[in-house]
């Protein structure tokens, strides 16, 4: 898995590269600076007139291509801005046309941005911010294509991007890009490490410029991956593609820093108030069955489903449950719902489990390994058989009404949890269960890094005393000890079609199928959250949840190669 890293930790990377002696601040910033234009070259090709020209030679830009190259730099009053100094130095080199613009205070900058200030000075001018509005440079230029380089905030923005008009240059800065897409018909914009104004640890917006492509540098930070509030994707929506470049600290003499231990160890937890968080990825060969085990290998998962009318939530979690190899899968139903489910089922068992004590009878079979509570389930059975699951100390996942159950008293399930136990929440349960975090996640954000979902699912998992999954297009599990994944499903893993009804019920099952083969619970939480958006992404559009666990079988077999 790869780590997101939070600006504090970003910048004890490299404060403790530096001190190694292995590598100067300035070297970081040159290869940073590198690393954005190689990305942009990447990314469209037709702009890399040097490398088109077989002898080498600074070329004709408007004879080779019909067109003028041209980059507009636009860099902030830190590294940042250092960063895109060097950019507009790499782009002249190649023989773009280059304009910087420059918002802040040449004294006040930091070191290594104010020594590729001055070597961008002795080669053009430094154009100030307040330029930016009278300039026509391009006017008598249609074809020309331009290029944007967002310079201004990286990873350092702690408040919302200036818009007060009240100090001359700063009303312009929001409308910088619109600006120069709409009026003078810019091509690209490519931000660097964030699109000014996205919150880097959080995703949050706070007057973020969108960008083509962001480039950011030896790891992805959480912001790049965290859709902010309410369907507003934030972060991920102004960085458009992430593309991550290499500046060379895994070679700097870090040791092993780069696990998560020694990260804490290194930026503090205690006083950053933060641990790393990783981005899920493919989950590896955990999920093979091997031919010489038999099916009480893989555990024997429960499902409790609801009353009549009512069981289809549970036969969905519980087909999700056996399709991820569960080895066996049984539904316990209240008496009067058998029929209904009897009828409907085939590979799946039965069991009659009315109330609390016929559960307790069922769970004296200690084959019994995983059980899952709520989908479907009705409050008032919720509340009856969920402190028994929880009794048992069993691998368990409370899902929907088991959660929603205890809204009124999330004190009363807290003390029954266990680190057996994953809760999956969406975002009205997670609020219901934990209103202050919620709150705090849903402010609006005043000064950065802002409070996120990563920090909000970390302090619901330590409080709950359990594995906590925060659901959503980025998905946040974390486990009472305070490590987190990150999964997203955005991008090139985007899966809108998750949003139909039901899909978490599927999500439930697949969890409390890992459960019952085995998987620790917080790796349980995260393999399901990968399967569950790679069958939404290979079923496509018109996908309903009953697709789900009928497709994870192909999934399965790609994954064995
Ligand atoms: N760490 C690394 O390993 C590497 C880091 N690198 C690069 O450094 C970048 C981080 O640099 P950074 O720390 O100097 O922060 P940056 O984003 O330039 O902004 C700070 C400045 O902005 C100001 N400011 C903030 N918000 C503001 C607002 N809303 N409105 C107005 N002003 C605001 C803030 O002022 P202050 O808050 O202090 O008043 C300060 O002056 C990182 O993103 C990457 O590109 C690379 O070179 C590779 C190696
Ligand atoms: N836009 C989206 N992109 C990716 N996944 C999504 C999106 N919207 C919802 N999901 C996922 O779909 C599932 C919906 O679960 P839930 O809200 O419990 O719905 P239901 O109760 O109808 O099953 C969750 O796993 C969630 O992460
Ligand atoms: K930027």
């Amino acid at each position: 898995m790869s780590e997101l890293l939070t600006a504090a930790q970003m910048r004890a990377i490299e404060q403790a590269a530096i001190e190694s002696g292995d590598v100067t601040g300035l070297e970081l910033m040159e290869r940073a600076g590198q690393g954005v234009v190689e990305a942009i070259f990447e990314e469209w090709p037709e702009f890399d007139c040097v490398s088109q020209d077989a002898g080498g030679q600074p070329p004709d830009l408007r004879h080779i291509s019909g067109q003028m190259k041209r980059a507009v730099v636009l860099c902030g009053p830190g590294n940042n801005g250092g960063d895109g100094f060097v950019v507009a130095r790499l782009l002249h080199e190649r023989g773009w046309q280059v304009e910087v613009f420059f918002y802040g205070d040449a004294e006040k900058l930091p070191p290594d941005a104010r020594v590729n200030y001055e070597r961008w000075s002795a080669l053009r001018e430094v154009m100030s911010w307040g330029d930016l509005h009278i300039r026509d440079a391009y006017e008598d230029d249609e074809e020309c294509q331009i290029l944007v380089i967002d310079a201004l905030f990286g990873t350092g923005l702690t408040r919302m991007m200036p818009t007060d008009t009240s100090e001359m240059w700063s009303g312009f800065m929001p409308s910088a890009m619109a600006h120069y897409s709409q009026v003078r018909g810019a091509d690209k914009f490519v931000a660097i490490d964030f699109p000014s104004g996205v919150c880097s640890d959080s995703g949050k917006d706070f007057g973020a410029l969108p960008t083509h492509l962001t480039v950011t540098f030896h790891s992805a930070k959480p912001g790049h991956y965290l859709v902010s509030d309410g369907g507003n994707y934030g972060g991920v929506t102004a960085c458009n593609k992430v593309v991550v470049k290499d500046i060379g600290l895994g070679h700097a003499d870090l040791g092993d820093r780069t696990s998560r231990e020694a990260l804490v160890a290194l930026t503090g937890e205690k006083r950053i108030g933060r641990v790393v968080a990783s981005l899920v990825e493919s989950p590896s060969a955990y999920l093979e069955k091997w031919s010489e085990e038999h099916k009480f290998s893989h555990g024997h998962a429960v499902i409790l489903s609801g009353g009549p009318g009512k069981t289809g939530a549970a036969r969905l979690a519980a087909r999700g449950a056996l399709r991820i190899g569960a080895g066996l899968v049984t539904l316990g139903v209240p008496p009067a719902a058998q029929q209904e489910v009897a009828c409907q089922i085939t590979a799946l068992m039965l069991q009659r489990v009315g109330d609390a004590q016929a559960f307790e009878k069922a769970l004296e079979d200690q084959r019994l390994n995983a059980l899952c509570l709520g989908p479907g389930m009705g409050f008032e059975r919720a509340r009856e058989l969920v402190p028994v699951a929880l009794r048992s100390r069993r691998a368990t996942v409370l899902d929907a009404d088991a959660l929603s159950a205890f809204s009124e008293d999330p004190e009363t399930l807290f003390e029954r949890l266990h680190e057996q136990v994953v809760l999956t929440p969406h975002g009205g349960e997670f609020a219901r269960l934990f209103p202050d975090i919620a709150a705090q996640l849903h402010a609006p954000p005043t000064k950065g890094p802002a409070y996120s979902k990563v920090d909000a699912t970390r302090a619901a998992a330590a409080r709950a005393g359990c594995t906590v999954l925060f659901k959503g297009a980025d998905t946040v599990i974390a486990s009472a000890e305070g490590t987190c994944a990150v999964h997203a499903a955005v991008y090139d893993r985007a899966a809108p079609w998750l949003a139909t009804a039901g899909s978490g019920d599927v999500l439930a099952g697949f969890i409390t199928g890992l459960l019952a083969r085995g998987f620790a619970p917080k790796m349980a939480a995260e393999s399901a959250a990968w399967l569950h958006v790679e069958c939404a992404r290979a079923f496509g559009p018109g996908l309903i949840a009953e697709d789900l666990p009928e497709i994870l079988p192909k999934i399965l077999h790609k994954l064995d190669g």
